[in-house]
């Protein structure tokens, strides 16, 4: 293949890339992953069953899964089966400990809606919620977030699932051991604190949100000691998000979207280092090489 046609190709990925995500969030919406746990291997008929979906459209999601190596397709005196691979079961069934289902419904949900308009919110600089919802660009985070309480349940399962993924990553950014409290403000569900508490056998973390969230947070926490060093706090106050601007001027994947995502549905936007200096003598960020990096400021 020549060097043109291979960019060629490498293009052509990215402007259908949008129909793997939208395989993976059908399979996830529909609970396929959920039909298969345990080990299950099932005929499309089967699932189609289950799922209370048409067969040939399950046998093309089916296969479409497999393709993209979410599903193991296994085929025995001519009947197909389908199962989970490892990656599937361990972040797409739903209760699973690591799984990504809430994040995944969030994103399928809300985010895919959003980023229809993205030309809107580069040439109007500003979250599209009023495109998609009666909210407007101004709301509150919680009157663009929480319209629902079903809407409140589903955006906290997405950041309990995604934070769960990177919290080692911050946690262990910087050595901590020196402190002896923390407070995580906007922590929702305390999955941070949850990291920081099995990290640093001194630390006490205070995890400050919305009320409404810290009346949820209860049915996400592990049992434990550990969890005893954890208190929930109702708050009023702002909220910071971070993600941080990086020296290089060339974007990486994924962190250089996350400012597409921070403007879509937030109105945020990454900071440099140097904008946080305010009343601090020295602030340390690691770049974690996940979606959030980690700050430290001392004074
Ligand atoms: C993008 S989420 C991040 C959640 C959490 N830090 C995590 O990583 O899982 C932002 C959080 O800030 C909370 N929040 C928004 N406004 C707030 C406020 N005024 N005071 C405290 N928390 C707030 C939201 O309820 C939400 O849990």
């Amino acid at each position: 293949m020549s060097n043109e046609e291979g960019s060629g190709q490498e293009l052509l990925d990215l402007i259908k890339g949008f129909r793997r995500s939208k395989v993976l969030f059908t399979a996830c919406k529909l609970k396929v992953f959920d039909t298969l746990k345990n080990g299950a291997v099932l005929t499309a008929e089967d699932v189609a069953g289950k799922i209370n979906a048409s067969v040939c459209g399950t046998e093309q999601l089916l296969d479409a899964c497999a393709a993209l190596g979410l599903l193991e397709r296994t085929e025995r005196v001519g009947v197909v089966g389908y199962g989970n691979t490892e990656l599937a079961s361990l972040y797409l069934v739903s209760e699973g400990e690591h799984s990504l289902h809430g994040f995944v419904t969030h994103y399928n949900d809300h985010i895919w809606d959003l980023f229809t308009h993205l030309e809107s919110a580069v040439q109007e600089g500003t979250n599209q919620f009023h495109r998609v919802s009666r909210r407007r660009a101004d709301d509150s985070f919680k009157d663009s977030f929480y319209p629902s309480k079903e809407a409140q349940l589903q955006f906290t399962r997405a950041m309990h699932d995604l934070t769960k993924l990177g919290a080692h990553a911050v946690a262990t950014a910087f050595d901590l051991s020196g402190f002896t409290s923390a407070c995580d403000l906007g922590g929702c569900t305390g999955a941070l604190a949850h990291r920081l508490v099995q990290e640093y056998p001194h630390l006490k973390v205070t995890v400050f949100d919305l009320p409404e969230i810290i009346e949820l947070a209860p049915s996400f926490q592990p049992v434990g000691q550990q969890a005893a060093r954890i208190s929930f706090m109702p708050a009023g106050g702002i909220v910071i998000l971070e993600s941080t601007k990086r020296k290089q001027h060339r974007a990486t994947y994924p962190t250089g979207l996350w400012p597409k995502v921070l403007l879509i549905s937030a109105k945020g936007r990454k900071r440099a280092p140097a904008e946080w200096q305010h009343g601090f003598q020295d602030v340390r960020v690691v770049h974690t090489g996940g979606l959030l990096d980690a700050v430290l400021a001392t004074r």
